[in-house]
């Protein structure tokens, strides 16, 4: 038996940082998803394939043996819970036994988290696990979160009763996303340290949602939408840079609190102007958007996370009238460059190329995390 899955990315429009510290936030699905291909062994031969085999598009690896005997703790139950301390030791213990190549050890944090998510949902049983991507790792498009939920997704999906073949992706009904949910957001406990819960959330449920200490609203844009997405392809790692924001504001508690505030209130008035419906015309909204979204820039120069390739790419865009922020966890990745109705952009991204950054564009506010049997 196969199940499939699938989680987009994300960008964050405003409130990264701030949001893991109580703010408002805003964020995006884009149409850049994680695919996890699920193969269940026949019962009848079960006892051939004992294993739990895992292809990552980087990193193709199995378990030296069967599961109960090489993993050291128990399984967990049906209920989303935190990893502790102990087990999350013994997961990496093991990790490291694998003896992964020094230049894909980033993946280790990721295996961790599979290797977890998979025993607490599905036990001990085998099965083969694929996984492939089109979001770059570590870039600030949310490439954890959507691991995590497009696993999540197909772990929960192969205990669903009724799994009659339907044509192409459907999503899963509000109580298994709302479960698959809690348990993403452990999993990103493992591979972020301390994350708001905003990226799997996005993930999880699709379009684009403001998000503030774990409540979620659902925006309906009322205005197009365009962004140019910048990778500066910049290596960074969005645990060390939430615990540099965490580490500033133990020290500064005062000074941070202000710019949480202010961050909060430029989420709040963003998600207003998205969906307001009144008379302002596009070009006023955007107007608006551009200097808002400067100003978060501003703000998350000064928690420390943004980066000189960031102001690159700002400095180029601006010389081509346009304003850009990063999005997601910064330090590099990747950098929003709002595109007003109407705009050519390809003086600016012939210029950002020559630097050696990569220039897409993405749908935004699609669908959150299907599966497909
Ligand atoms: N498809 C995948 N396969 C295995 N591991 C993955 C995959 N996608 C993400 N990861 C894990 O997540 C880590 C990257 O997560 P990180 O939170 O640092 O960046 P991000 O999620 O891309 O950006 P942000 O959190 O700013 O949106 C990788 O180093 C890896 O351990
Ligand atoms: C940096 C951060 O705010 C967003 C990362 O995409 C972390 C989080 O909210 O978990
Ligand atoms: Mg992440």
């Amino acid at each position: 038996m196969e199940v499939k899955a699938r989680a987009p990315g994300k960008i964050i429009l405003a409130g990264e940082h701030a949001v893991v510290h109580g703010s408002t936030a805003v964020a995006a699905a884009i149409d850049l998803y994680t695919y996890v291909t699920l193969r269940l062994p026949l019962q009848s031969a079960a006892e051939n394939n004992d294993r739990l085999t895992l292809q990552l598009k980087d990193l193709p690896w199995s378990f030296p043996g069967p599961l109960k005997e090489v993993i050291p703790f128990d399984s967990n139950t049906s209920t989303p819970a935190s990893c502790s301390g102990d087990t999350l030791k013994s997961i990496a213990v093991l990790v490291e036994e694998q003896n992964i190549p020094e230049e894909k050890i980033w993946l280790s944090s990721g295996i961790s988290t599979f290797l977890w998510l998979y025993t607490s949902i599905r036990g001990f049983n085998p099965a083969t696990v694929i996984i492939t991507t089109e979001l770059p790792y570590g870039s600030g498009l949310g490439s954890s979160a959507a691991f995590c939920v497009a696993l999540t997704s197909a772990l929960i999906a192969s205990s669903i009763s009724d799994k009659t073949h339907r044509e192409g992706w459907c999503s899963l009904d509000e109580t298994n996303l709302e479960l698959l949910n809690k348990w993403a957001f452990e999993g990103e406990k493992i591979i972020h340290g301390k994350p708001s819960g905003i990226d799997n959330t996005v993930s999880a449920y699709g379009n684009m949602i403001k998000f503030c200490s774990g409540e979620i609203t659902r925006l309906q844009s009322n205005m197009p939408l365009r962004m140019l997405i910048t990778n500066t392809k910049v290596g960074r790692n969005t645990k060390a840079l939430v615990s540099g924001v965490s580490e500033r504001t133990v020290r500064h508690p005062y000074a941070m609190k202000s710019v949480f505030n202010a961050v909060d209130s430029i989420s709040k008035e963003l998600a207003a102007i998205i969906q307001s419906k009144d008379e302002v015309s596009v070009t006023e909204k955007e107007e608006s958007i551009k200097e808002l979204m400067e100003i978060n820039q501003g703000l998350l120069q000064s928690m420390g996370v943004s980066h000189s390739s960031i102001d690159t790419v700002i400095r180029t865009t601006l010389k081509h009238k346009l304003t850009s922020k990063l999005t997601g966890a910064g330090g590099g990745g990747c950098v929003l460059t709002l595109l007003p109705t109407g705009t050519v952009v390809d003086k600016a991204v012939e210029e950002l190329e020559s630097y050696g950054f990569q220039c897409f564009t993405a749908s935004i506010g699609g669908n959150g995390a299907e599966i497909c049997f």
